[in-house]
């Protein structure tokens, strides 16, 4: 169990003093401790990658550990309270999916229970989130069980008894600025097209080639998005999925996803159930904690993090310190790039690199009350504008059977924008938006219709708990460059949805991942010296391949 050590309230001496004093008796209980782990077994995969052979690793002895904390208490001085010392076998920061099933792994699996878990908002779930609207309740965040089949959270829906609508796709009517409209056959060109880029990707890992943009992979079968409809057609399949354009997108990659995520199944569902999609993690954590389990701390902001070979240090805005043999981040890549929680030592290049040049995306769902449904059935509209591509494009009817209750209280259309026009709109008013929306919707349905009773605008950017709503593969990144990403530092491990190469941005990547972290740091508890060699090679230095690519002159 973790250990809470309530120390008595400082008044008379600086709190920065007290948190030295701290600090120093803990490293002294730390360099009695033999070191259980040795430098990660440097791994080389992959012709485009070398070694070192002296990583770059923040593998300091004890003694510059401590001149490390010494500089973070000076650096705290008088901000901190020192209000208690809690020491734990390992620290989870996060209790999102990945941190839930990190610490399923340790604690139900292992019998790892000295664990303590550190989230900033009220609830577990992280980017599960539902908040109330217009009587219900809906998700700001993930909403779809994406490949049902064996994907772990569809298991867990269906133990949870997670009420979900299955999500048809082909239940679907089109609109421009001029009303309904047909695009049938813009989308039964795009999907023979997006089966060849599907294969032409296929091709392309056979072959070991160099991946290539989604837009370059689109244009290489010929799939060209010169019309409106073409272009919303497009954003419907690709753009929707990965809330980033197939300009900055892997064409590889984003193949390689989608053929993962539907290899548990092609089908996805939409969660309805008034528990909140949040229900799969708190169920998980149901078999290892207990009600107002002293090992969860809720609505605590983890500022600093000082990892070493040797242990780390947390420390949160309520002037705790977590001391930690082991910690796994959680944090997504947009908290991380936005160094919204600092880290000592600074990570070093080869991690900074890889934070930096995954892509955080954003995917922005709009919700909208109306006091009477003056829409049709179809579950799902697309709105082609003939400007602006990806202007209020994908819209959703939450009055569908089988969604929410039809009544005089709750008429709910949901649109989703994603990328640029999620950023203008987190800038701009939500009376703005209301406008802006308004004027699609008449143009889609008739000018008689009424403005919303109630409008629900989610900002990801600006939320330093997320900065962004799930990650995309950017077109180019090789996976050991994604592969620094998870790369442990020291006995700091990483986790997250970003951290799957198969299954990044969904919520079973978040759950796989943390499974893998919560696995590793088992072993390393349990076997000690060999832990970090266990599939989590990392690359320190990134060059170009040796091989020249041959010229073949025509003959
Ligand atoms: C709008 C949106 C739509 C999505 N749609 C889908 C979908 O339909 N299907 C799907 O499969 N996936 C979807 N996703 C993605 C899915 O939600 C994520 O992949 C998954 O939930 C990420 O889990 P995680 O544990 O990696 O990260 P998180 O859930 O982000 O967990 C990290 C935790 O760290 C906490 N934290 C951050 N900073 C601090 C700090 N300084 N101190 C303390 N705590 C901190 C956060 O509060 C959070 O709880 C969507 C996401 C969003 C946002």
């Amino acid at each position: 169990m973790a250990k809470v050590i309530q120390l008595a309230d400082p008044p008379i001496l600086p709190r920065a003093w007290l948190c030295l004093l701290s600090h120093i008796s803990e490293q002294t209980r730390l360099s009695t401790i033999s070191p259980t782990s040795q430098h990660p077994l440097w791994c080389k995969k992959g012709p485009c990658s070398q070694r070192t052979p002296n990583p770059p690793t923040p593998n300091e002895p004890p003694n510059l550990t401590m001149r490390v904390s010494i500089a973070t208490c000076l650096l705290l001085g008088s901000t901190v309270v020192l209000a208690k010392t809690i020491r734990t076998k390992v620290a989870i920061l996060g209790a999102g999916l990945s941190g839930i099933s990190a610490a399923k792994t340790l604690a139900h699996h292992h019998k790892i229970t000295d664990i303590v878990i550190v989230d900033a908002q009220d609830a577990i779930g992280g980017r599960l989130h539902d908040v109330p609207f217009a009587g219900i309740r809906v998700e700001l965040g993930a909403n779809w069980i994406q490949g049902l089949g064996k994907n772990p959270i569809w298991v867990m829906a269906q133990q949870a008894v997670l009420k979900s609508v299955f999500a048809n796709y082909s239940d679907i009517a089109y609109y421009n600025v001029n009303g309904e409209a047909d695009f049938s056959k813009e989308s039964d060109a795009f999907e023979e097209a997006y089966t060849a880029y599907l294969a032409l990707a296929g091709k392309h890992q056979a072959h070991k080639q160099l991946d290539i943009s989604a837009r370059t992979g689109f244009s290489m079968v010929g799939w060209f998005p010169d019309t409106p409809a073409k272009e919303v057609i497009e954003y419907w399949s690709f753009d929707w999925e990965e809330a980033e354009p197939a300009e900055i997108s892997s064409h590889l990659w984003s193949s390689i996803s989608y053929n993962a995520t539907t290899a548990f199944s092609p089908d996805n569902n939409f969660v309805v159930d008034q528990r909140g999609y949040k229900l799969i993690p708190e169920a998980a954590a149901a078999l290892f904690l207990k009600k107002n389990d002293s090992r969860l701390h809720l609505n605590t902001i983890v500022e600093k993090v000082v990892y070493s070979d040797y242990g780390v240090q947390v420390f949160t805005n309520k002037g705790d310190v977590i001391v930690a043999d082991y910690a796994v981040s959680t944090f997504s890549v947009g908290v991380l790039q936005h160094e919204d929680v600092k880290f000592y030592p600074p990570f070093p290049d080869w991690k900074r690199q890889a934070i930096f040049q995954f892509h955080m995306a954003t995917y922005t769902k709009i919700f909208l009350n109306f006091d009477h449904q003056f829409w049709g059935e179809p579950q799902y509209f697309l709105y082609a504008d003939p400007t602006r591509r990806g202007y209020y494009p994908v819209w959703q009817n939450l009055n569908a059977p089988g969604y929410f209750p039809k009544n005089t209280r709750t008429n709910i259309l949901l649109v989703t924008v994603t990328d640029a026009e999620s950023k203008r709109i987190e800038l701009q008013s939500d009376e703005a938006t209301q406008a802006e929306i308004m004027v699609v919707l008449r143009s889609m349905f008739g000018h008689d219709i009424p403005n919303p009773t109630s409008i629900l605008v989610p900002r990801w950017i600006k939320n330093p708990l997320f900065r962004g709503s799930y990650s995309n593969w950017p077109a180019g990144e090789t996976f050991e460059e994604h592969s620094n990403l998870r790369a442990p530092l020291g006995r700091l491990w990483f986790s997250g949805e970003a951290n799957s190469a198969d299954y990044f941005g969904f919520a079973h990547g978040a759950w796989i991942e943390g499974a893998k972290a919560g696995e590793n740091v088992a072993q390393c508890l349990k076997s000690g010296d060999s832990c970090h060699s266990l599939n989590t090679p990392y690359y320190p230095e990134l060059f170009k391949c040796k091989e020249r690519p041959v010229f073949k002159r025509e003959t």
